[in-house]
């Protein structure tokens, strides 16, 4: 069977890939499966360079074909903001409620028509002896006064997708990975997926 090597300890992202790489036969593993690997250094300014530092610095470890994923939300009205700091926008411990709350109530008292933001994710695979190759992706929407639904991670339950009239969070796991911005990266990547796990497999 086909396997690809994800650089992330976050389940919400694990669980994703492994949806969305099981709908075609490849079975994920991450590091939630290598808890011997240390955290890699977000050391970057940009959401690719954080991607590039996970995935490399991980397919050093392994010699093998590595995929990392740095994302985040941003939002209009705050400049961008969380961006490249969202895991630990509310500080350490990083944690998803404090993280929601505190893009709440930094909202407080901004119109509807003031509360777009865009989920982005970057993407690197990097191959031993191979050039590092990025995508990206983003998914539109607007932040909620309140949380809604369950489902996913994240600052999901406080995203609104118009599209579909419901948060991120209420969307089920198949809905979401049909519009992420996770889905819309690795559609990118489809192009050359298979080419890159034939050049992994001979690596
Ligand atoms: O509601 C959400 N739905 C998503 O689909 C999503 N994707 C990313 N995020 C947020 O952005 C941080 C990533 O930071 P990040 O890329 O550094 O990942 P992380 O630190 O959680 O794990 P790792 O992959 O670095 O091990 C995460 O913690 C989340 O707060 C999301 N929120
Ligand atoms: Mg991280």
């Amino acid at each position: 069977m086909k396997e690809v090597i994800i650089a992330t300890k976050n389940p919400g992202k694990a669980r994703e890939f492994e949806h969305i790489f099981a709908n075609r036969g490849i079975h994920v593993q991450t590091l939630l499966d290598y808890p011997e690997i240390p955290d890699v250094e977000e050391t970057g300014t940009t959401f690719e360079e954080n991607a590039i530092l996970k995935a490399e610095a991980v397919s050093k470890k392994l010699h093998k074909m590595v995929i990392g994923d740095d994302s985040g939300l941003m939002v209009d009205a705050l400049d961008g903001r969380p961006g490249i700091y969202s895991a630990r926008y509310a500080g350490e411990p990083k944690n998803d409620q404090n993280n929601t709350d505190k893009v709440l109530s930094e909202l407080q008292g901004v119109p509807e028509s003031e509360r777009s933001a865009r989920f982005y994710c970057a993407l690197a695979v990097s191959i031993p002896g191979q050039e590092t190759v990025t995508v990206s992706g983003t998914c539109e929407g607007q932040i909620l006064e309140e949380s809604r639904g369950s489902n996913g991670f994240g600052y999901d339950p406080i995203f609104y997708v118009p599209e579909k009239g419901k948060s991120m969070a209420e969307l089920s796991a198949d809905e979401k990975n049909n519009i992420s911005h996770r889905a819309n990266a690795l559609k990118q990547l489809d192009v050359i997926l298979d080419e890159i796990l034939e050049s992994a497999a001979q690596s």
